[in-house]
């Protein structure tokens, strides 16, 4: 077996010790060929590269944004294939949050994680997982676990501002930005409208959460559950929030917080459950965030679900 291992020298919790344990434990099963990544974008030509090469396995030791990158790789060609006709995916938790691995049952740390792939190597387990995808502008892109817009997109873009600055993403620093960014977000005027296929339409949503699986994101060891049903198996999930003050928003949290196997409930949510298609349009430019990576202002985004899109070795 063939297989291209990536790794993000730079991801937040990816270092030497770790690289070794993995290119020695999956050298050892596989034919093996290590790249790093040197800049932004540099994983989504590796993964196109090692697609169209024939590599049957593509592993990646890095973050949520790499991982992205790399099924943004191999999706590209797209000329009708099916998940069985990739590379199939392999993820090692080298970022900060890591949720994308988290959420299909992965350890946190990286040499317990090698550990549980390494047997799904042996064994030949794959799972097949179906993805995001968001069209705007005339751009496109594919997320494993998440996108979202307005004051969650505000949040990541701070803090992506501050690890410009050299500081790391931590769990703490998401937590402190996003209070104090609270204060100053808009909560009066909601900028957002959600229609779709079968969808009844919804106006005034001031925050969009889509999720292709659950959780969507993690405060440290716990996870946060908006939209508790999602899962890599069926379409997409969404929870629209028509009202930011701060007693909804107190109530929101209460329920999302930890693992959740019921929806949230509160008059002003607005929530799908397994869709295919639906669009946010928004009547000013709005922060939009995908898999955790800001990618600047829109004013509308049409999400879609991509049933079976990729295997993952797990
Ligand atoms: N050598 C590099 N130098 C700078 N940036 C890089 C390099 N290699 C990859 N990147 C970029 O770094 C971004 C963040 O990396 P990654 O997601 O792997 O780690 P992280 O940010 O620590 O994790 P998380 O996404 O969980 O916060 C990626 O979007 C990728 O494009």
């Amino acid at each position: 077996m063939r297989a291209m291992l990536l790794v993000n020298p730079k991801a937040t919790t990816t270092n030497q010790r770790t690289q070794d344990v993995l290119i020695r434990a999956l050298g050892a099963t596989m034919d093996l060929t290590v790249e790093e990544t040197g800049y932004r974008g540099h994983a989504a030509h590796l993964a196109r590269t090692a697609h169209a090469a024939g590599f049957d396995v593509m592993a990646v030791l890095g973050g949520d944004g790499t991982i992205n990158e790399t099924v943004n790789g191999l999706l590209e060609a797209d000329d009708g294939e099916s998940a069985a006709d990739r590379p199939a995916l392999l993820v090692i938790p080298g970022g900060s949050a890591n949720v994308f691995a988290r959420a299909l049952g992965l350890p946190n740390d990286p040499v317990e994680a090698t550990g549980m792939v390494l047997e799904a190597v042996g064994q030949d387990r794959r799972r097949t997982v179906g993805l995001g995808q968001a069209l705007w502008e005339g751009q496109s892109r594919y997320f494993t676990f998440c996108s979202g817009l307005g004051y969650d997109a505000e949040v990541i873009r701070a803090v992506e501002g501050m690890r410009g600055t050299g500081l790391k993403a931590t769990p703490a620093r998401y937590v402190n930005t996003a209070l104090r960014h609270y204060l100053s977000t808009d909560k009066r005027h909601a900028a957002m409208t959600l229609e779709g296929p079968g969808i009844p339409p919804a106006q005034g949503v001031f925050m969009a959460v889509v999720s292709n699986t659950s959780p969507w994101s993690y405060v440290g060891p716990r996870p946060v559950c908006p939209t508790p049903w999602a899962g890599f198996e069926t379409g997409l999930d969404l929870l629209g929030l028509q009202r930011l003050g701060p007693a909804a928003m107190v109530h929101l949290l209460s329920q999302i917080i930890g693992t959740r196997e019921t929806l949230p409930s509160g008059r002003h949510l607005v929530q799908l459950h397994d869709e295919k298609e639906f669009t946010l349009t928004a009547e000013r430019p709005v922060a939009y965030q995908l898999d955790g990576d800001y990618l600047g202002e829109v004013e509308s985004v049409t999400f879609r679900s991509i049933p079976n899109a990729l295997q993952v070795v797990v």
